[in-house]
């Protein structure tokens, strides 16, 4: 598979095309617009998400509801898209605007930040949620829940024991977290933040569930599961690190307490999942654990030094419309980039240009693995 997405943050629209997805999946479009809503959420985001009202519309690859095999193409509208557009010359410390005015000779940052900017993770969620639809019909489910915002903390799943039947509890919450009292506290916190005129970030955790053993490759340095999907979230605008399993604490703990041992229970399981579901870069069918830590955002309303690109002088950043804190919506965005990554490798390994076909050679090697 690929994709690619284009459009700026006050452009037209963003567009999307999506090549690879097998001939015959169902396009539930109220899916993809539930997920599109679901980014948008999350106190502590500015205005923008008021006039948003994200929606798809299919303009190829799609017939009579189902796919054709053929490069699926989406577009979203920015309804946001009607407003002045100044020059940025105060660049801001952490976003795009002084790196990017350099590289690409710009007289300021505008150019660079209407594509930098998170409005593409729009189109993202929208081409991830298809991936999510082809997964569905392997029983394959990804969830996501907010475990920090700005040092508040919510328990991760897998080692301190929320039940991961608790996962879809996180769509609930305004900020994409498990526990009720905690979200209290988080939102507590982004409006300290917002009166301060400050910004958070936070942690973020996607789990996959039933994941078959197999994805990705231990062969080559390119072909690793875990390679995959971390560059796949590095890349989500403030995304700053990424761990599987246990991840961190690895370095803390001993061999002969991180390391999963082997159980055989009418398949091979694992007593504990402190990989994360990844070992040698391959899924070993555990569900893949995943974190991601997303850095405060850049534009502050209480802007911090930075220097005017014309004249050299000493300046604060440029202030514009912002987002406080976006770790819930970025929780989303991570969970559809997870999916597009799961779905690719799917499809590497069982290929088939039609859902039947990919579904008849899944099934052939699950009952390989049944003899094994
Ligand atoms: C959902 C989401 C919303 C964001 N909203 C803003 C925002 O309102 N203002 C801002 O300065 N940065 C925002 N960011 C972060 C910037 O886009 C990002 O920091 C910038 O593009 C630089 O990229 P980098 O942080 O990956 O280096 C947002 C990120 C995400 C994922
Ligand atoms: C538009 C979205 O996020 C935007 C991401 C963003 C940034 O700099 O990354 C800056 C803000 O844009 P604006 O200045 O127009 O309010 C956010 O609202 C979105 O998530 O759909």
């Amino acid at each position: 598979m690929r994709f690619l997405t284009a459009g700026e943050s006050h452009g037209e629209s963003l567009t999307g095309i999506i090549e690879g997805i097998p001939a015959n999946l169902y396009i539930d479009i109220d899916f993809i617009n539930k997920e599109l809503r679901r980014r948008q959420k999350g106190f502590g985001r500015s205005s923008r998400m008021k006039i948003e009202i994200d929606e798809v519309n299919i303009l190829s690859g799609v017939g009579n509801g189902f796919t054709t095999g053929n490069p699926i193409t989406i577009s979203i509208e920015n309804k946001g898209r009607n407003i002045e557009l100044v020059e940025v010359i105060k660049p801001r410390p952490g976003h795009g605007d002084l790196v990017g005015a350099l590289k690409y000779n710009q007289k300021g940052g505008r150019n660079i930040l209407e594509r930098a900017s998170a409005r593409e993770t729009a189109m993202r969620v929208a081409l991830g949620s298809i991936c999510k639809l082809f997964l569905k019909e392997f029983d394959i489910e990804i969830y996501s829940h907010v475990i920090n915002i700005g040092g508040i903390e919510s328990k991760t799943t897998y080692y301190t024991g929320v039940e991961i039947e608790r996962l879809a509890e996180a769509d609930k919450s305004n900020i994409q977290v498990i526990d009720e009292k905690i979200e209290e506290k988080m939102i507590g916190k982004i409006q300290e933040a917002m009166e301060e005129g400050d910004t958070l970030g936070g942690i973020i955790e996607v789990i996959v569930k039933n994941p078959p053993v197999g994805l990705g490759s231990h062969s080559s340095w390119d072909m690793k599961l875990d390679g995959k999907l971390a560059a796949a979230i590095i890349s989500i605008q403030g995304i700053k690190a990424v761990e599987f399993g246990l991840g961190g604490k690895a370095s803390t703990t001993k061999g002969s307490e991180f390391h999963d041992e082997i159980i055989y229970d009418s398949k091979f399981r694992r007593k504990t999942n402190n990989a994360g579901g990844i070992e040698a870069g391959i899924s070993n069918g555990e569900d893949i654990v995943i974190r991601g830590t997303m850095k405060p955002i850049p534009t502050l309303k209480k802007p911090l030094d930075t220097i005017n690109i014309i004249s050299k002088e000493k300046a604060i950043a440029q202030f514009e419309r912002s987002d406080v804190c976006a770790v819930p919506s970025a929780s989303i965005v991570m969970e559809n980039v997870v999916a597009y990554i799961i779905a690719d490798e799917f499809l590497k390994k069982f290929g088939g240009n039609f859902l039947e076909e990919t579904k008849a050679n899944y099934n052939n090697y699950l009952k390989y693995l049944e003899s094994r």
